[in-house]
């Protein structure tokens, strides 16, 4: 019977494909006693047969598109399993205990995993158990015939369906067979989303449960431009989800027309058009979208993606790629973000209460243990400053004085570097995203030490309105067009004009087009968003008037109490 639901409409696009669960899979059996040891000894070679071919694929794969390092976690699972005293410690138990495969191989590998946890103070043994838990659970999964989910596996159009997807989850997708995605949580700004719009699959986020509804192998329909999810499509309505699908690529064909032409309005006003990245891999995108600048380039992925903290040579590589790659177009690198949903393997965050409101970000940077990670950051962007228009950005600042903290620890690093003799461009400029509303408020005093502000709505919006960005059942109040938000927005932009410097904006709102005519009124001079939507920003900025905007703005800063009174404004004020 055909289901219909809706969730967030979080990247562009729609599909219709058999559903692929990526949810972990019920691993439970029963111990029995077995006759034929011969026969269980042989399902046991089978399993771990199997699992050794599927990680050896899963591990090419990666190879291809993480890089032979990211890769390496592989071998360490693939050596686990070929270990010939594991093996035969798990057929000695079968022989004597007379248990079936599964039991014997719980029973050791437990053993081994206790045995490794319990050496506390030795880093890689806890790796190895780790490892062992892994494999186990793969090895078991072709003892019970059941399929443990491998996104790197998929040979076939599918559609994926999860809880969340991590950032590396994203990223492994492959967008041949990959054709939309849909989860359980997340909005438009959560992390699996942007990574979605980058890599342009469609997405539809936060639908509370589609795991529970739709199972593996099931025809589902997407629409990741209105949320909505039909499972068991009519024909009628995989045809009409078809003609969306088209009439979108239509559409994106118009817009692409516009790749090397100017941003400006009707009446001549120019705005700059940036784009967001997270690996220098982007940078094809946003020059394919014709974007002027890279307004946001998230480098905690760097960081995310690595096994160990990437060395300052490796960082230098990737911002010198970036910046080469932007051919002297400006490049604002934001110093790294840890903490709230990003957490790095190998370092030690603390278990919080409220990650999002606790430490993250800057703060970490401006600590004893984070001292020596800004300063290695901070000297690579320095050495890489000389192949392009570098900007440096610091995120989360709620205070003044962490800013200056900052750029004393920037001042000094290149200090060091002009005095060791390594060149480093003249004029960088430094500024800070505004995320927090403390440093909304007080933009005017920011405004006189830093050289410009991006604003960093994702969060601003879920600090100004206490609901977390990720949690669907709060998305109600993730108003982007809000006029407390509008007010903030406001407020800083006029702040930083004021003292003669320069304010955009790299949160998701920049490239939201309800949004868009707002902000162009209120004056914002840069807009970064994700690359797929650079061109349909610059068509919808074509056709509007600066000046009626400006009317627009005004009305919808002084007048309006709702979203709902601003929403209406705006399609007034655009039709
Ligand atoms: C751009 C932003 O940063 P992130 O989404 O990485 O938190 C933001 O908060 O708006
Ligand atoms: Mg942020």
């Amino acid at each position: 019977m055909t289901t219909m639901l809706k969730g967030i409409a979080a990247s562009s696009g729609v599909a219709v494909a058999k559903a692929y669960l990526l949810v972990q899979p019920d691993l439970s059996f029963e111990t029995v006693t077995v006759e034929n040891i011969e026969n269980e000894e042989a399902r046991l070679e089978a399993a771990l047969a199997a699992a050794q071919s599927e990680l050896q694929i899963i591990k090419d794969k990666a190879v291809d598109s993480l890089g032979e390092e990211a890769a390496a976690v592989f071998d360490a699972h693939m050596m686990v399993l070929a270990d010939p005293d594991m093996t035969a410690q798990i057929k000695a138990t079968i022989e004597s205990k007379k248990v079936n495969a599964e039991a014997a191989l719980k029973e050791i590998t437990d053993m081994f995993i206790a045995i490794f946890e319990g050496m506390e103070d030795n880093a890689y043994m806890q790796e190895r158990a780790a490892d062992i838990k892994d494999v186990t659970k793969r090895v078991m999964a072709n003892l019970l015939g059941v399929k443990l989910p491998s996104p790197a596996l998929i040979n076939e159009e599918v559609i994926i369906v999860a809880e969340d997807l991590t950032p590396s989850d994203t990223a492994q997708l492959d967008k041949k067979y990959v054709k939309a995605f849909v989860t359980n949580i997340g909005g438009r700004t959560s992390h699996s989303a942007i990574m979605a719009r980058t890599l342009e699959i469609p997405a539809v986020l936060g639908t509370n449960n589609i795991t529970e509804l739709v199972s593996e192998g099931q025809l589902m329909a997407v629409s990741g431009l209105t949320g909505e999810v039909v499972l068991d499509p009519t024909p009628e309505q995989q045809s009409e989800f078809h003609a969306a699908g088209e009439a979108y690529a239509a559409q994106k064909a118009e817009w692409a027309a516009l790749k090397d032409a100017e941003t400006v309005t009707a009446d001549g006003k120019h705005f700059e058009l940036a784009a967001n990245i997270g690996t220098p891999k982007d940078v094809e995108g946003v020059n394919d979208n014709g974007a002027e600048a890279i307004g946001l380039y998230r480098t905690e992925f760097l960081y995310m993606d690595a096994q160990d903290f990437p060395t300052e040579e490796d960082q230098y590589e990737a911002y010198k790629a970036v910046l080469e790659g932007m051919n002297g177009k400006p490049v604002v690198v934001r110093t790294m973000d840890i903490g709230g949903d990003k957490t790095l393997p190998y370092f030690d965050l603390p278990e919080e209460m409220n990650p999002f409101l606790g430490w993250r970000a800057l703060r970490i940077s401006l600590s004893n243990s984070g001292d020596a990670m800004f300063r290695t950051q901070l000297r690579a962007l320095l050495r890489a400053s000389v192949h392009g228009t570098l900007r440096i950005m610091f995120p989360m600042v709620a205070l003044v004085t962490e800013f200056r903290a900052a750029k004393k620890i920037y001042d000094e690093e290149k200090a060091k570097l002009i005095a060791e003799g390594v060149p480093v461009a003249e004029n960088i400029e430094v500024g800070i995203m505004i995320e927090i509303p403390a440093a909304a408020m007080l933009a005017d005093q920011f405004a006189k030490e830093v050289d410009f502000f991006s604003i960093g709505t994702n969060d601003l919006i879920q600090y100004t309105m206490a609901a977390d960005r990720m949690n669907e059942q709060v998305s109600y109040l993730y108003q982007p067009y809000n006029p407390s938000i509008l007010r903030l927005i406001n407020n800083v932009v006029k702040a930083a004009h004021a003292e003669g410097k320069w304010a955009g904006m790299c949160g998701e709102m920049a490239g939201d087009q309800t949004a868009v005519p707002l902000l162009m009124g209120i004056g914002l001079d840069e807009f970064s968003m994700s690359a797929t939507s650079v061109l349909q920003t610059r068509s919808l900025m074509k056709r509007l008037d600066s000046k009626k905007m400006e009317e627009l703005s005004n009305r919808a800063l002084t007048e309006c109490a709702t979203m709902e009174e601003v929403v209406a404004l705006v399609e007034e004020y655009t039709k």
